[in-house]
């Protein structure tokens, strides 16, 4: 590789933040642009002492998107894994826990849950019921308390860190802020840093971010949201992304089975017989129709 690389640590709209080498530079893509993400590597070329123009885009391991129905949006490139914070309180959603668990299958990430707030004891044994419809799809689910236990927290999730590029996404209040502090404890400095470089003002939460720790973890934190969004997978990309339904494919009379309203089909069959959770079915029928209505 010649010339200049960097890696992005951040982005708000068109305007990107690069760490290349150690040297922050502020940087804009060629023309109109926007399909650079935040963990990708990229080539600079330098315009200032600080600026810098991005000329490519190196091949990306994994790219994680959202989208809806107009257009899709990059989340992150280069993850290797993607932890779903949920909580004791407030209640989770769990078409969101299933939606992130897709987009992660479909990228080739590897996704994890955290469950944390276990200090809110009364309210335990009902969430790790719940979370049994995914331990049991083989996804693991690590128990913490930000709050009540920080240091189990960060014995927890410092192993499972340790050399990949992680993203943590979340509903609001599950408590993703607190546990990132603790595992980047000069987090908010971070943040203002690079809300100044950027140029965000007071929206320090609105846009995605990277954090180095030393040993060669990167932690990628993106602002909470409530939607999830998959309309860009293809059919057979999310009939892949549910792991439940694998002994099943190939197992339908048909062989362009859509599993939906076939006749004797294998996974209709595995629902109808308690093998497969009728909500995590539903989710696919639904993205099915999602991946049907893109415009772009
Ligand atoms: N009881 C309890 N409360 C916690 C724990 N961790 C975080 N909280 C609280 O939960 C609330 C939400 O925590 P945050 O870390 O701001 O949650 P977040 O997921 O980042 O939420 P947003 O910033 O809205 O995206 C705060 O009041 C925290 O103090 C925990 O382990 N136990
Ligand atoms: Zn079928």
């Amino acid at each position: 590789m010649s010339g200049l690389h960097g890696t992005i640590i951040a982005a708000h709209g068109r305007h990107y933040l690069a760490d290349a080498e150690g040297e922050m530079l502020q940087c804009v893509t060629r023309g109109k642009k926007t399909n650079v993400a935040v963990g990708d590597i990229v080539k600079l070329v330098k315009t200032s002492e600080n600026q810098a123009v991005i000329e490519a885009i190196t091949e990306r391991k994994t790219l994680l998107y959202r989208s809806d129905q107009y257009k899709s949006k990059l989340l992150a490139a280069n993850l290797t894994r993607l932890f779903i914070v949920v909580a004791t309180e407030p209640g989770f959603a769990d078409d969101l826990i299933s939606r992130s668990l897709v987009a992660a299958e479909a990228a080739g990430i590897e996704p994890h849950l955290i469950l944390n707030k276990t200090d809110v004891a009364d309210l335990l044994p009902k969430a790790r019921e719940r979370l049994l419809a995914y331990s049991s799809l083989g996804y693991p689910v690590h128990e913490v308390s930000a709050r009540a236990n920080p240091e189990h927290a960060v014995a927890t999730l410092m192993p499972l860190l340790a050399g990949q590029s992680s993203i943590f996404i979340g509903q609001s209040g599950m408590g993703k802020s607190s546990l990132i502090n603790l595992l980047v404890p000069d987090a908010d400095i971070a943040v203002r840093e690079i809300s100044a470089a950027l140029d965000t003002g007071k929206h320090t939460t609105t846009f995605t971010r990277l954090y180095r720790l030393p040993g060669g973890a990167q932690i990628i934190d993106s602002p909470g949201f409530q939607e999830f969004g998959l309309y860009h997978l293809s059919e057979g990309m999310i009939e892949r992304a549910f792991v439940e339904f694998k002994p099943y494919l190939g197992g339908c009379k048909f062989y362009n089975c859509r599993h939906l309203i076939e006749p004797q089909c294998a996974v209709l069959a595995a629902v109808a017989d308690g093998k497969i959770a009728p909500f995590r079915h539903a989710l696919y029928k639904q993205l099915l129709h999602e991946s049907a209505q893109t415009l772009y």
